[in-house]
């Protein structure tokens, strides 16, 4: 019922413009990023990120990625500077990963693709009352993208990967309270950053991304755990692995990618 779209052959991302015909606009993410040909501001500053007080509520399959959900009725975790003129509220993170040994983050870096890539969603509550408002606005959203590449284990990953057994199903829900995802950022917050979109359905353009450039690594391990849980819903008789649940680079059309130093 209703736009059902996935990540498969029928309704995966070569299809999505049948129902989301802004697939085919002129600021669409994720794209490939090639470091010689942005352009170094200076003017861009730091990213500065007040998550100390974070709230996270819970954590959840929504049948496309695992999402932890956050409070969001105050400035109490946001994201400021950089290309940023306003403060942005974090919403959620969720997560795109590939199949078993092979790539699956969203943005690529010369051609490159990583394993999988974090996205923390943050949107802008000085100028738009709510998310769905601002999902909507050229400037609505601002979504930081950490690259995540395997190797040595992750030391606090576990935390999110020991609750995926509590999700496995689309539609699942559960209580997921104190987590900070201060802790899954890499120490260096040097970025790319770009205008562009929500890289899934409705692909609404207005997003400023913020591509961090240094990856995260995480384990092999960790990473096979995010494979247990599956696209369908548990009365489903399907049980299809929730593996390669990302959109490949989109055209730049003449944008710009600036680098911060
Ligand atoms: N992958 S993405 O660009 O963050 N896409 C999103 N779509 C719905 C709401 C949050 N984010
Ligand atoms: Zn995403």
């Amino acid at each position: 019922t209703g736009n059902h779209w996935g990540y498969g052959k029928e309704d995966g991302p070569t299809a999505w413009h049948k129902n989301y015909p802004v697939a085919e606009g002129d600021r669409q993410s994720p794209i490939d990023i090639i470091p010689n040909q942005t352009s170094h501001d200076s003017s861009l500053g730091p990213i500065v990120l007040n998550y100390d007080h974070c709230t996270s509520i819970n954590i959840a399959n929504n049948g496309h990625s695992v999402v932890v959900e956050f409070e969001d009725s105050d400035d109490r975790s946001v994201i400021r500077g950089g290309p940023l003129d306003n403060p942005y509220r974090l919403k959620q993170f969720h997560f795109h990963w590939g199949g078993k040994g092979c790539h699956g983050s969203e943005h690529t870096v010369a051609g490159n693709s990583y394993a999988s890539e974090l996205h923390l969603v943050h949107w802008n509550a000085v100028k738009y009352k709510t998310f769905g408002e601002a999902a909507t606005a050229p400037d609505g959203l601002a979504v930081l993208g950490i690259f995540l590449e395997t190797g040595d284990e992750h030391r606090w990953l576990h935390m999110i990967t020991d609750a995926l057994y509590t999700v496995k199903f689309k539609g699942s829900v559960t209580d997921f309270k104190g987590f900070n995802p201060k802790c899954l950022l890499p120490s260096s917050l040097q970025y790319w950053t770009y205008l562009g979109s929500l890289t899934t359905p409705p692909l609404h353009e207005s997003v400023i991304w913020i591509v961090v450039k240094d990856p995260i690594v995480v384990s092999e391990k960790q990473l096979g755990k995010f494979r247990t849980l599956v696209f369908t819903g548990e009365e489903e008789d399907q049980r299809t692995r929730m593996e390669n649940n990302f959109r490949p680079p989109q055209l730049l059309k003449g944008r710009k990618v600036r680098s911060s130093n």
